[in-house]
């Protein structure tokens, strides 16, 4: 009798404000998904599917892998209804390795995600299949090349002697308290810049100004990460509309052209001046200077393939730094060892009279002190472990296939996997996973492992694997020996080690320091 009653008044209900009853119907809906799904990490909710949890984790995404990869080692998520895409997160190393290498051709990196990287034109990052291969040659031609795999090191030492220590020669003087992860950022960018186009812009200045070309590229990689975080029609209309981030694209754009034609430009009138160079960008142009396709010789193609190298390497190495260091002061046994093996081959260097060192003189390492170092080489491995430069990667499927963990991909899925979480998986790692342990890269025979022993996917592996990771070991070590030998770096207390939302994995509020003197 009160039911019928209850649907009666509801009839007559939603005759009479249809929009009202609507409205209740999604309000119960929603209330009911929030109860059934709030103590869950991800679920895929009816219409709006997983975007409520990435939306609220979206500040802390890397975290929030690592949260997802003890629940499972893979999750396919859905998109909202409107435009549904589906993504395949994944942290299984067999399916990341299947993916990466055994059947690499299968999954490119997909007209979806090259979207993203617009800004970066059409360099090798951000192409596939020919192009892409045509421009590997290349590249590792180039990187094969003895003069530039020379200039690598002497212009690393260089930024790290002219600039990186008198500047921090002179933060120790100032007794002020510095973000580390800012200077990192300059050196890697000096650094970068030097070796790609032969020029160091300055920014490791005492000033410490900023540098309107880095800034571009910053705001380049914010625009990147947005795309990637938000569903494409979204992203889209955003940009068709030319609203939030999107607005600052074609700024973004302009700088990066006028900054790459300057430097093209005043590369090319050095070299048919005569004046002898081996950077990156003078060993491209070198190359091609005796064949006529522009496609392979313009500025376009040298503008791309630059500006590539340049992000690709200019925040991965600041990043592992700065991870580097926090870890270092975190754990003073690790820091111990170094400086023994640091201190070791100074006292050889100084008995070398070839060396010509002075006593008061800050010390300088060079590259053929580098191999020697292995500690500080398992260090900075252990540390790109826990906190990977490149946290999360992203895949498109060409044809359906299945994974070794068994999910089918089809084409117009996109899949992700985190080396974030991966780096900290107790089934990969062992019950120390957590812990930062260098002698976990050592064998019984003392002797330095390489990483391709371990499910270690920070440097990518396959044939797309990272072509700068010598040169960006070279450019670590070089800074770390000379930081660590010559100051102390006194990390404040009461900082944590949360990793702002972003493509490169960096410190949300910087790792604040005072550079001090190193007491021998
Ligand atoms: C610690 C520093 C670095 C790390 C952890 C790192 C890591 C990676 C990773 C994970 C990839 C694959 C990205 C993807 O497929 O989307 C990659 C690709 C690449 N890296 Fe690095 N990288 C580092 C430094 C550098 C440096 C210094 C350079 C040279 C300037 C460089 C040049 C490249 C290039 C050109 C690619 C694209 C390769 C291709 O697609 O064939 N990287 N790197």
């Amino acid at each position: 009798m009160i039911f019928s009653f209850i649907l009666a008044y509801l009839e007559h209900l939603s005759k009479r404000w249809p929009e009202v009853c609507l409205a209740s119907f999604l309000g119960y809906l929603s209330l009911r998904c929030y109860l059934t799904y709030k103590t869950q990490i991800i679920a895929n909710w009816p219409i709006v599917g997983g975007l409520p949890y990435l939306l609220k984790n979206v500040y802390r995404l890397h975290e929030w892998s690592a949260e997802l990869s003890t629940i499972g080692t893979s999750y396919l998520f859905k998109g909202p209804l409107l435009g549904r895409q589906e993504l395949l997160l994944t942290c299984d190393p067999r399916n990341v390795e299947y993916i990466l290498k055994t059947n690499f051709s299968n999954f490119p990196k997909g007209p979806e995600y090259l979207e993203t990287l617009e800004v970066l034109g059409q360099g090798i990052f951000s192409v596939d299949s020919d192009s892409w291969h045509q421009q590997r040659k290349m590249a590792n031609k180039a990187f094969g090349a003895k003069d530039f795999r020379s200039s690598i090191a002497t212009m690393s030492q260089k930024v790290v002697e002219d600039k990186l220590l008198p500047l921090l020669k002179h933060l120790q003087a100032q007794v002020c308290t510095i973000d580390l992860q800012d200077v990192l950022l300059r050196y890697s960018f000096d650094s970068s810049c030097a070796i790609i186009l032969g020029e160091i812009p300055g920014s490791l200045s005492p000033s410490l100004s900023s540098n309107e070309f880095s800034q571009a590229i910053d705001d380049a990689r914010e625009v990147i990460f947005f795309r990637n975080v938000m569903p494409r029609r979204w992203w889209k209309l955003l940009r068709s509309l030319r609203m939030g981030r999107e607005r600052e694209v074609a700024r973004i754009l302009k700088t990066l052209d006028q900054y790459m034609a300057h430097y093209i430009s005043s590369k090319r009138e050095d070299l048919l001046r005569g004046v002898e160079a081996n950077d990156l960008l003078a060993t491209y142009m070198k190359f091609h200077e005796d064949r006529n396709d522009m496609s392979l010789n313009g500025d376009k193609f040298l503008r791309d393939t630059v500006l590539n190298f340049i992000f690709a390497g200019r925040d991965t190495v600041a990043s592992g730094l700065t991870m580097f260091f926090w870890l270092v002061s975190k754990n003073p046994r690790v820091e111990k060892k170094i400086m023994e093996e640091l201190r070791i081959l100074h006292a050889k260097n100084v008995a070398d009279s070839s060396r010509l060192m002075k006593p008061n003189e800050p010390c300088i390492y060079r590259l053929e002190d580098l191999r020697s170092l292995v500690y500080l080489q398992a260090a900075l491995y252990e540390s790109m472990r826990l906190y990977p430069p490149v946290p999360l990667n992203r895949k498109g499927v060409l044809k359906e296939d299945v994974l070794p963990d068994g999910n089918v991909v089809r084409p117009g899925m996109q899949i992700t996997f985190s080396i974030y979480a991966m780096g900290r998986m107790q089934s990969i790692w062992g019950e120390d996973c957590l812990e930062f342990k260098p002698e976990r890269w050592f064998g019984d025979d003392g002797k330095l492992l390489s990483e391709s022993k371990f499910k270690y996917f920070v440097f990518n592996i396959g044939p797309r694997t990272c072509i700068g990771k010598d040169m960006a070991i070279t450019q670590m070590k070089l800074a770390v020996a000379a930081i660590l030998f010559n100051f102390h770096v006194e990390v404040l207390d009461g900082q944590s080690a949360s990793p702002k939302p972003s493509t490169i994995l960096q410190l949300k509020n910087g790792l604040m320091v005072k550079i001090k003197h190193r007491v021998a």
